[in-house]
């Protein structure tokens, strides 16, 4: 018997051996595989990506995204924490530079376009962003300085036209009333809706949204919703990129979703097709119920 084990043990070593030479063999007679060639950007794209992949410290952040959006779409970015989402709206919004992939943006290409140009037309609300306002600037200035694409009021001249539009938003978003206020004495809720208004400010050809209600009420996040509504379905209002844990802060209006898990897309395209409660599942990873009405979106664990 030991003979026999040792026979065997002997014959799995010789055939290892063997498998590593005809692999070795295979290896030196295939040919590195190709760098991916991307096709030229799609002229009426406003974001348009192509195998794009973040990595750090080893881990890919995101993973070969292809996403496409177009300027009459409104989407939704959803998935669970940790999935992607800041990574894929960084880049989107011409803030990080992919490691692979090909991203051009309102037309332009990263990588041979100056970003400086370029990120004013992109209009993005994010808590990186918000962390870096200043908590003694006055609301009114908040909005008025992403005219010149700063944070804090310095010597610039800013003409009636600015500050008009400036007004205007903050009316828009239901915060004219605070604009003397200063931007630290605000609640989080008032917050949020100024920093949109400050997105909006530069007349921008898409607008980001990265996590608008995250923090608020439930009458501050239905506010939220139903004037992101509004603006999402405005024929006139710039693309919309809003990104969410929460199917429930879907506002009426949107058009399209794309659904990311652990960096990877699970699902992209109109929003009856790409939510559903298989893709969400699939996405949170557990088994989940998505209920439809009036518009509006709700999810639970079966
Ligand atoms: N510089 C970095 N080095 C290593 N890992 C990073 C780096 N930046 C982000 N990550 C990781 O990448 C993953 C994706 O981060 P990202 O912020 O894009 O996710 P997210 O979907 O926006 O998450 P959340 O919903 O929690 O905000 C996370 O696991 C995060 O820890």
């Amino acid at each position: 018997m030991a003979g026999a084990g040792a026979s065997a043990k002997a014959g799995a070593v010789a055939e290892t051996g063997a498998e590593a030479k005809a692999g070795a063999a295979a290896k030196a007679a295939t040919p590195a595989p190709a760098p991916r060639t991307y096709p030229e950007p799609d002229e009426d794209a406003v974001i348009d990506l192509a195998g794009v992949t973040v990595t750090r410290s080893g881990n890919d952040l995101l993973q070969e995204v292809d996403w496409q959006v177009r300027e009459d779409e409104r989407w939704v970015v959803l998935g669970p924490n940790g999935a992607g989402k800041t990574t894929l709206l960084s880049v989107a919004a011409a803030r990080l530079h992919p490691t692979r992939g090909r991203v051009a943006i309102l037309g332009e290409q990263l990588g041979k376009v100056d970003v400086f140009e370029l990120r004013p037309r992109i209009g993005l609300s994010s808590a990186s962003l918000a962390e870096r306002i200043p908590a003694d600037e006055t609301v009114s200035d908040v909005v008025l300085t992403a005219a010149y694409a700063v944070l804090g009021r310095f010597t610039e001249e800013y003409d009636a036209v600015d500050a008009s539009r400036g007004r205007t938003l903050l009316a828009q978003f239901g915060v004219d009333h605070l604009a003397a206020r200063l931007y630290g004495t605000l609640s989080e809720g008032e917050r949020k809706r100024v920093q949109i208004a400050r997105a909006l400010m530069t007349d921008p050809e898409v607008l980001m949204l990265d996590e608008p209600a995250a923090g608020l009420d439930l009458g501050g996040r239905e506010d939220l919703v139903r004037r992101l509504s509004t603006l999402a379905s405005d024929p006139a209002a710039p693309a919309l990129v809003l990104v969410t844990h929460h199917v429930e802060e879907i506002p009426p209006g949107i058009t399209h979703a794309l659904l990311l898990r652990e960096g990877a897309v699970v699902a992209a395209g109109p929003l009856a097709e790409a939510l559903t409660a298989e893709t969400l599942s699939k996405t949170f990873g557990l088994d989940l119920r998505l209920d439809q009405q009036d518009g509006r979106y709700s999810a639970r664990a079966c």
